[in-house]
């Protein structure tokens, strides 16, 4: 039986992603004690590549292997990996892409019969030749790039963990002509564009890409996509995962994720990130006590849907009801409350004490009132919102603080006041955010002013690409993870950016987040029902209850808050019948796999995700 420090470290190996400084930290003691690091990399990089090749069927004796080394670690694991191969018989030419090689790898490839071709010209590699003509160069690179693309197999081992900023010089006009780059003028490389399978299931097409530790030219620390890089159908990565192999967009670049357990000590630094797991999720489901009546078991008030929108009512309180409450209430315009009690004969209508709100699903935003036109919901929203305002030199005991946790979605977030307690949950899409980031930043205060936390801003938390020009949602696309904390740091509030992978942004340092929807969940109503979701689940838990540490609960709301980005998700799964996920854990190298299904499953309505959540909660609890 597995002890309880297994099992939590089992967690952390599967689930949290540190930077590339705490890897290097985790790493020294190991190295210290003379583990062969780069060995067991090299031959867990051999063998994944072998496995790639069977899945195809192609022989070692006949596989075609391009190897892209650069000059650094990440370069060597790849030169042992690729001479494991050439042993075996596969045909193998590393391509040097810096300036030099790992030694010892570059000595044991070419003791395994592998062929090297220098890019270069001021290489100095032993053995080969350098100090070519400028348009021999050119040569060698076309024919580089042309053994790669005939290659079924490149393994890329250009940089890992000592990328500095964007992929430059060789390196990146590799990435660009293999891979994916930006466009003119444009700061960021587009996504791999491809469909998304069960398992991230590789497409089967030639040649497959197997990344060593990282794919070369993600951001490794932030999951940003800065330049060039190539898309992997397989990233085997080392003792720990690094924050792009969670976080999107650079996840979507990993392609399966292998893990190679080196045995790190994970407990002795700060993960970045930490995606959330079933067990988590499932602890944040409140069990019914024995003694429990509707009201303990907490009430839902929701100010949702409106005249022009009010379906989102309904899908709000029904996915409020159905996620674990005892009661839900309704506030909104008479034919909202109509269609409600249709669909949901239990709720309420009118005001009434609640342990949670949940308002703005289906509510239409400031910019879409013709002139002059009012907003029932609206002015409902504003005046409750009114009191989640902290008072510029807000004390602990500010009264914003003792109000119940809020979920303030779609067209409530313009009615967000500046600053507020972590209880408040706002809900986002990467367009909504950026238009929440616009909208706080113009009266937002500059260097030297203080966010909630009363930590100082400076101006580049405020502009953090540097430049005034508004946020637009495809800078958000392609940095979330910057632009959930500058939205928390403008705010207070938690931040759940929705995506693919969602991502979470707390009180604390940690961010969370949760990648087990199908890409089938990507349709109309969704988020209505997230935002019903994430209110019953911040329902169950009354601040002031027993058993509940008053000091860990701004941490519990983003605990919650991604515990119902899963619980959405697991729902979705159920309703769709499908293994696709946005993101999906690891397997662990040497470990027998998991059993998997490989249903791609079918589309969904919102409706269908609400009729599964008492089966998703089922599955977490059991
Ligand atoms: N430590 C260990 O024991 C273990 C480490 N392990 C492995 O080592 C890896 C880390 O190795 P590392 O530290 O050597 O860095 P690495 O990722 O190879 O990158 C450096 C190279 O990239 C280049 N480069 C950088 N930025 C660039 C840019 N923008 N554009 C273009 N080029 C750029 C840089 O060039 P330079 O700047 O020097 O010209 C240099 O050549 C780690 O990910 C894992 O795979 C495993 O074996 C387990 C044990
Ligand atoms: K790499």
């Amino acid at each position: 039986m597995d002890s309880a420090q297994d099992v939590e470290r089992r967690h952390l190996l599967l689930h949290a992603a540190y930077d590339a400084a705490s890897v290097r930290a985790m790493e020294r003691p190991l190295l210290d004690d003379n583990v062969p690091l780069m060995r067991m990399a090299a031959s867990a990089t051999a063998q994944v590549a072998a496995r790639m090749l069977d899945d195809v069927d192609v022989d070692l004796d006949h596989a075609r292997v391009v190897l892209l080394a650069g000059a650094g670690d990440n370069g060597g694991d790849g030169l042992f990996a690729a001479a494991a191969l050439a042993e075996e018989g596969a045909k193998v030419t590393a391509i040097a892409v810096g300036r030099a090689l790992h030694d010892k790898g570059f000595a044991a490839f070419v003791r395994a019969g592998g062929k090297v071709l220098v890019l270069d010209p001021a290489a100095d590699i032993a053995g080969c030749s350098a100090g070519f003509s400028a348009g021999e160069a050119g040569e060698r690179l076309q024919a580089a790039i042309e053994l790669a693309q005939r290659a079924h197999l490149i393994i890329d081992a250009m940089t890992g963990i000592g990328l500095v900023g964007p992929l430059r010089g060789i390196p990146a006009t590799i990435a660009a002509s293999l891979g994916m780059a930006p466009h003119d003028g444009d700061p960021s490389a587009p996504l791999p564009y491809r469909a998304a399978t069960p398992n991230r299931e590789p497409s089967g097409e030639l040649p497959m890409v197997l990344a060593v530790d990282t794919p070369s030219g993600v951001g490794v620390d932030d999951g940003s996509l800065p330049g060039p890089y190539i898309p992997a159908d397989m990233t085997v990565t080392f003792g720990a995962m690094k924050p792009c192999a969670v976080l999107p967009p650079a996840t979507f670049a990993c392609g399966r994720l292998e893990l190679v357990d080196f045995g790190f000590d994970l407990d002795s630094r700060n993960p970045v990130v930490t995606a959330v797991g079933g067990e988590q999720a499932g602890e944040a489901i409140r069990l019914p006590h024995a003694m429990d009546s509707k009201y303990s078991r907490g009430v839902v008030g929701l100010v949702t849907g409106s005249a022009r929108y009010p379906g989102a009512a309904v899908l709000t309180v029904r996915a409020a009801s159905r996620a674990n409450t005892g009661m839900v209430r309704y506030l909104g315009p008479e034919r909202a409350q109509n269609m409600v009690l249709a669909a949901v004969p239990e709720a309420v209508l009118g005001k009434g004490h609640v342990q949670s709100w949940v308002v703005g699903s289906g509510v239409p935003e400031a910019a879409a009132l013709k002139d002059g036109e009012t907003d029932i919901q609206r002015e409902t929203i504003a005046r409750l919102l009114a009191h989640y305002e902290l008072a510029v030199d807000a004390t602990d005991d500010d009264p914003a603080y003792d109000m119940p946790p809020i979920v303030v979605d779609a067209g409530a977030l313009d009615l967000l006041p500046g600053q507020v307690p972590p209880q408040v949950v706002v809900t986002p899409h990467a367009g909504e955010l950026a238009k929440l980031v616009n909208r706080l930043r113009g009266d937002a205060p500059r260097v030297d002013d203080e966010n909630a936390d009363g930590a100082a801003l400076d101006s580049a938390v405020l502009d953090p690409a540097g430049r005034d020009e508004p946020v637009s949602a495809a800078d958000v696309l392609a940095e979330p993870l910057r632009y959930a904390r500058l939205a928390h740091d403008l705010t207070g509030a938690t931040v759940l950016l929705k995506g693919a992978v969602t991502i979470v942004v707390g009180e604390s340092d940690m961010t969370l987040a949760s990648g087990v929807a199908p890409a089938w969940l990507g349709t109309a109503g969704a988020g209505d029902v997230l935002a019903g979701m994430l209110g019953a689940l911040l329902a169950q838990y009354d601040e002031d209850a027993e058993g509940v540490d008053a000091d860990e609960y701004a941490d519990d709301v983003a605990s919650l808050a991604a515990a119902g980005a899963y619980l959405h998700g697991v729902a979705a799964s159920i309703a769709s019948e499908s293994e696709q996920r946005g993101w999906q854990e690891p397997d662990v190298f040497g470990m027998t796999g998991r059993h998997r299904f490989n249903a791609i499953g079918h589309p969904i309505v919102a409706s269908d995700v609400v009729k599964a959540i008492p089966d998703a909660i089922a599955e977490l609890l059991a």
